[in-house]
């Protein structure tokens, strides 16, 4: 299959989350489905952050959200430290899945208006039993971590907050659960392009201190990259390159990842304006994919063979993995 398979999974030592074969599929009225995710496999080590990156609607969002089994995938596997999620109901998941946390791209709207911030970030504590005194000490020390001063934050509301704060929130709830993985969702798209920096080097930092494995999922390759140990790209539901950011960067074997870099504003990447761009603009529905290769109706490479045989993932450099039949190499 296009972009699957597993061959580029490492062995499971140093891996902390690992997915295989993932399928998501969403119904679409008149008994078609949308493809959201179509067979992804990749993994994750401790300590590494791993980049997501592709246009709106590639899936990223429905694979972050099937790795905390929001909805369940159709088909797949998630192992977060050897436990099957997939496999997980009731109160195990609940206590599996707490050491994966969330933090979404609208943090505005993703806290309570009516809480205050201690509450809003005391809950999750609380749920877990913490006694009160310590989910306070909790919540101040968090406060503290992401930059905000606990006397004068913790008392308000999230309306009193700018969006970079009402995120630095955000980021409090998640990690005052001491989760291992953080699944990032577009972090910073919402925020004004000052605050994003600082936004991802308050991450940075905490990702440090807290020993944090990150995946970061944004449709900004220029973000990502400055980000990512190593990225994984999405089109349509499916893989099309997997490979340490700066050999994404400097050598893209895939026509999409190229397209891609070729569209980051400013040209921060050497020799990416002579990269070939999408040949049209909005890709395919997700309800009726390309046979073949998803990406064969806007790639500048596309021969008979992409539409007849889907390019499954090879590898075309040190740890670097393409799903294409005429990959750049
Ligand atoms: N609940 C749903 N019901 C039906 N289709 C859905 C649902 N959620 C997502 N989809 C579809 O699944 C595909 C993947 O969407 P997804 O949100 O995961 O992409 P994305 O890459 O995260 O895009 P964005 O950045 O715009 O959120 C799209 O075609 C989308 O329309």
């Amino acid at each position: 299959m296009a972009g699957s398979g597993t061959d580029h999974l490492r062995p499971a030592e140093d891996v902390v989350l690992r997915v295989e074969d993932l399928v998501v599929e969403f119904p679409a009225g008149r008994g078609r489905k949308v493809h959201a995710v179509s067979g992804v496999s990749f993994d994750v080590a401790r300590g590494e952050t791993l980049g997501i990156v592709g246009e709106s609607g590639c899936g990223k969002s429905t694979t972050a959200r099937a790795l905390m089994q929001l909805p369940r995938p159709l088909s797949g596997s998630v192992r977060l430290d050897g436990a099957e999620l997939t496999a997980l109901g009731g109160e195990t998941l609940r206590r599996t899945r707490r050491r994966l946390q969330m933090i979404f791209q609208d943090p505005i709207s993703s806290l309570n208006p009516r809480r205050k911030v201690r509450d809003i970030v005391a809950e999750g504590p609380r749920l877990w039993g913490l006694p009160a005194a310590e989910a306070e000490k909790k919540v101040d020390e968090m406060l503290t971590a992401v930059g905000l001063d606990p006397g004068v934050a913790a008392g308000r509301r999230p309306h009193e907050f700018s969006g970079g704060q009402c995120q630095r929130i955000c980021i409090a709830r998640a990690l005052v659960l001491e989760p291992e993985v953080v699944i990032c969702d577009e972090p910073v798209s919402a925020l004004d392009v000052s605050v994003q920096a600082q936004i991802l080097g308050l991450l940075e930092d905490l990702k440090e201190r807290y020993r944090l494995t990150l995946v970061f999922i944004a449709h900004d390759l220029a973000v990502v990259k400055n980000v990512s140990d190593r990225i994984l790209v999405m089109y349509l539901g499916k893989t099309c390159e997997l490979a340490p950011s700066d050999a994404l960067v400097e050598r893209p074997a895939h026509p999409y990842t190229r397209a891609l870099l070729a569209s980051i504003p400013g040209a921060p990447v050497a020799g990416a304006q002579r990269y070939e761009r999408l040949t049209s603009g909005e890709p395919p529905s997700a309800a009726d994919p390309p046979s073949g290769c998803r990406f064969r109706t806007r790639c500048p490479r596309a021969e008979a063979r992409c539409a007849a045989e889907e390019p499954a993932m090879r590898r075309v450099g040190d740890d670097q993995w393409v799903a294409c039949h005429f990959p750049h190499v």
